[in-house]
């Protein structure tokens, strides 16, 4: 799309208060769109951000921020890690079909949906995954359980005057990264970075959060009546994939703390997050808990995930910007104050 295309058209960025939303505005922005954020929390300020405040769930929120839009972006959920099952299922479910009911009576005909390809994962080896590959039949948290019902509801609202892509992402890192680099470093802090679950040898996808944002933009951008993405899943990753206890191991050396260098079996670790999970399930009614060594937590630490972008190479001439070392070192480098001060 020529720069000149971009002028006037009005981008809705449906969570871009949180950490891939604000990257996407930000890129948004610098290419000449004109930017509308609706969010639960105003988490940054900028003059060219027209800011609405609501809940994605509550169709009257979402109205006055749809007005004259030319693509939604939705990028919204509750946290990942969280695992409460009532919220997953309202915003990401009930959320999404308020947001494509917003859509359709505010006349926007194009959506783009941040979904996860963990949608294809239920705790088994994925190894160059592609978009074929079917819905995990046992997702492992109720946060994957909802982003394959959320994923089925946009692409089945496909048609010919509403049109929707969902962008696959995998192991999003980068600035302002709120959920992996700060938890890789909080456990390292409380000693329990000291083993590498597994043998250390499973290849995983991370990906670079302007490589994700360059993805989403791309499937906006050829977003048109009769394109070959409409209705269509994107595996968007830096298609680099990589020993997942290396990465880990990086972004720690990166910051000053000790990589882990002695391996405990996977199983053993597994038992133990299950156990956690029933103790943290028996004590919810005194006290909610969220461990950080989850049965998912756990077999993405301890599994092959990696997945094809193959799809999106061909269809929208997608190639990752940052290579993974450059991705790294940047994001290490936005992080100064999770240095290790006490080497
Ligand atoms: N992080 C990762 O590694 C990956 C993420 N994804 C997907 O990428 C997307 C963005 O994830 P990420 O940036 O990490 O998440 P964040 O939690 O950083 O951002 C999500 C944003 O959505 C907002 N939000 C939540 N509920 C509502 C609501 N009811 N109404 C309006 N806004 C709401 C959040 O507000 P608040 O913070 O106040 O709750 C937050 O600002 C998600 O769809 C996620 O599933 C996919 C693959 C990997
Ligand atoms: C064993 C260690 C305590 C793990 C520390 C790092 C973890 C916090 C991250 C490692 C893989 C990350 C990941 C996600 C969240 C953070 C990690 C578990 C996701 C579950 C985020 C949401 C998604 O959509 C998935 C595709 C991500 C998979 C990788």
């Amino acid at each position: 799309m020529e720069a000149t295309d971009r002028q006037g058209k009005i981008c809705l960025v449906v969570g871009g208060g949180g950490f891939l939303g604000r990257h996407i505005v930000e890129k948004l922005l610098d290419r000449g769109y004109e930017v509308h954020v609706f969010d639960l929390r105003e988490t940054f300020k900028d003059d060219r951000v027209t800011y609405f405040l609501g809940d994605l769930c509550k169709k009257e929120d979402l109205l006055p921020a749809m007005k004259d839009v030319f693509v939604v972006f939705h990028c919204a959920t509750p946290s990942p890690l969280s695992n409460n099952k009532e919220l997953f299922h309202k915003v990401n479910c009930h959320g999404t079909k308020t947001i494509i009911e917003a859509c359709k009576e505010a006349g926007v005909k194009r959506l783009v949906l941040t979904s996860s390809a963990s949608v294809v994962y239920e705790g088994k080896d994925v190894e160059n995954g592609t978009e074929d590959l079917p819905y995990a039949c046992k997702p492992m948290d109720y946060y994957t359980e909802t982003k394959i019902l959320q994923e089925k509801i946009v692409l089945e609202a496909n048609s010919d005057d509403f049109f929707t892509v969902a962008i696959r992402p995998h192991g999003i890192f980068g600035p302002r990264d709120p959920h992996m680099v700060p938890t890789t470093v909080r456990t390292a802090k409380a000693g329990k970075m000291k083993f590498k679950i597994g043998d250390g040898k499973n290849i995983v996808d991370f990906t670079f959060v302007e490589n994700v944002v360059h993805g989403h933009i791309l499937a906006a951008e050829h977003l048109e009546p009769g394109s070959k993405i409409c209705g269509k899943a994107y595996h968007i990753t830096n298609d680099e994939p990589i020993f997942f206890w290396d990465f880990l191991s990086k972004i720690l050396t990166g910051l000053g703390y000790n990589a882990p260098k002695k391996n405990l079996p996977f199983w053993l670790v597994y038992i133990i997050a299950v156990i956690l999970q029933v103790i943290c399930f028996l004590l919810k009614p005194i006290k909610q808990i969220h461990p950080t060594f989850t049965p998912m937590t756990v077999s993405l630490a301890g599994t092959h995930h990696y997945y094809s972008c193959q799809r999106a190479i061909a269809d929208m001439g997608y190639k990752p910007l940052v290579n993974l070392d450059d991705a790294i070192q940047k994001t290490v480098d936005s992080f100064p104050e999770l240095r290790n001060t006490s080497k």
